[in-house]
């Protein structure tokens, strides 16, 4: 390497570090936007200098994130605090998980989140992010930047409490306003709808004959997101404490789970057979060590790239394929013809199930950024999804070959909602599991889910295998002892 190609290199890798972590990818992005939006304000001004007219330019080709940008990357910022039970004032001290990362956020960063889940409807968090503000611009005397005063947070703090049902606290923030503004239109006029409120409240109580205290509730239930589909409470429950790694097998059922190497019966295989770990026995899901080899890896990761595309999945009701909160990621498909090594990696995949890669789908790479994510889902189409695989004409996706490309520094497990089971990508890995029961139906015990990343990246590649052809195969190695093997 030259001295110019290290310079570039080192750089590349600096822009790496500074947004392999989510709250370096939203600093970023909030500092384009907000200093695009000054050049704006400029030009609406000064229209007349070359500099603000080259600028101009630049933006169209460098691509300045749009507030939809800075709104996805607090979105994505706030959905892993949720799963990971991030504390706010750690995130805003530029910790995850007990981990130092390099950047603070300032009092104005941490407005800037509160007021990107206010315009979410998102009060939880807007009371979370608001509150840092406030502590954290107490600790700033000297800074001359702040684009909020102490009465736009207050203001933002007393509604998104009412909103979140405590009335008693949003009179007390809009009392404390009225003291700095006493003027403030909105702030009396709501002051007089949180007394009729309270009043009404406690009308109501003594009508109940509830002579309780004056306490109002304050509501910790988390705010319905969208993102995680139809998933039920305690679903979400187990699925982000399986994404923490809080749910485990009981030690018992961790014990009886068996490392082995294995041929299933390949005559290429005697000579290096895979290494084969036992996940869960029933479905059975399997992980293969040493499954592909860094120069593969390398490859199809560089093949890929320049395809890469948002992510879609299939509308079960109209079959087109679409982008959806609940799968966030990059991908791109490799055909079996385009290289020998992508040929190898699909023989080998035969050879780790022992079924028949005709009918299967063509390697799909994927690419999980800071927040990316799959919520849970199955790979097998159900009986209603009628559209699903519609024209492939075969069949049902029977089983899954997920390798893993990548480690993933903080979270980017893929989880078993059902199992209490938790795969952690280990590069160069593969996990293999059947979808299908014998009888062709969907084992619905196989839903799993990408947890979203932390920190750092995730590159998966995944074959899908197809029932056609498949009738008269047996994965016989894996079959010995693997229960209700559906196949
Ligand atoms: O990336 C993962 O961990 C799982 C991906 C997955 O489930 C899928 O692409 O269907
Ligand atoms: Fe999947």
């Amino acid at each position: 390497m030259d001295e110019y190609q290290r310079e570039h290199a080192d750089a590349a890798s600096d822009i790496t570090a500074y947004v392999s972590n989510p709250i370096n990818a939203y600093l970023l992005t909030k500092r384009l936007t907000t200093d695009w939006r000054q050049v704006e304000n400029l030009m609406e001004h000064d229209v007349g200098t070359d500099f603000l007219q080259n600028l101009t330019q630049y933006r169209n080709v460098l691509k300045f994130p749009s507030d939809e940008d800075l709104n996805g990357a607090a979105v994505a910022l706030l959905r892993l605090q949720d799963t990971y039970q991030l504390d706010t004032s750690s995130v805003a001290r530029g910790k995850l998980n007990g981990i130092q990362y390099s950047t603070e956020m300032s009092s104005d960063d941490c407005f800037e989140l509160g007021r990107q889940s206010y315009v979410n409807n998102d009060y939880h968090h807007t009371v979370l992010w608001m509150n840092e503000a406030m502590s954290r611009m107490l600790e700033e005397p000297l800074n001359q930047t702040q684009t909020f005063t102490r009465a736009d947070v207050l203001e933002y703090l007393a509604f998104s409490t009412y909103k979140e049902g405590n009335v008693e606290s949003a009179l007390v923030m809009t009392n404390e306003l009225l003291q700095l503004l006493p003027n403030h239109e909105r702030a009396n006029g709501n002051k007089r709808f949180y007394e009729k409120e309270i009043a009404h409240q406690k009308e109501m109580k003594k009508m109940k004959g509830d002579d309780g205290t004056d306490e109002m509730p304050v509501s910790d239930l988390p705010v319905a997101r969208s993102d995680t589909g139809e998933l039920g409470v305690k679903e979400r429950k187990s699925y982000e404490m399986l994404c923490r790694g809080e749910l485990k097998p009981s030690p018992t059922y961790m014990r009886s789970l068996r490392c082995r190497y294995v041929t299933n019966n390949v005559p290429f295989l005697r000579l290096g057979p895979l290494k084969l770990e036992e996940a869960h026995k029933d479905p059975y899901i399997v992980i293969y060590h040493d499954a592909m080899y860094d120069s593969e890896m390398d490859l199809i990761k560089r093949m890929a790239r320049p395809r890469f595309r948002r992510a879609t999945v299939q509308n079960s009701v109209t079959g087109a394929l679409e982008t959806a909160n609940y799968r966030i990621s990059k991908s791109a498909w490799l055909k079996t013809e385009e290289d020998s090594v992508i040929a190898k990696v699909v023989q080998r995949t035969a050879d780790m199930t022992g079924l028949d890669m005709e009918s299967a789908e063509e390697l799909q790479v994927v690419n999980y950024g800071i927040g990316g994510h799959y919520a849970p889902h199955f790979d097998f189409a159900r009986r209603e999804e009628k559209r699903a695989f519609e024209g492939l004409n075969l069949g049902n996706r029977i089983a899954t070959v997920l390798f893993y490309m990548s480690d993933v520094e903080q979270g980017g497990a893929t989880v078993f909602t059902t199992l209490r089971t938790a795969l952690w990508p280990k590069r160069g890995t593969a996990a293999f599991w059947m979808n299908l029961h014998r009888d062709g139906e969907g084992d619905k015990r196989t839903q799993h889910a990408a947890c979203p990343v932390l920190t750092g990246t995730k590159w998966v590649s995944n074959k899908w295998i197809h029932e056609r052809g498949q009738e008269f195969r047996r994965p016989c190695a894996l079959n010995e002892d693997s229960g209700d093997f559906a196949i």
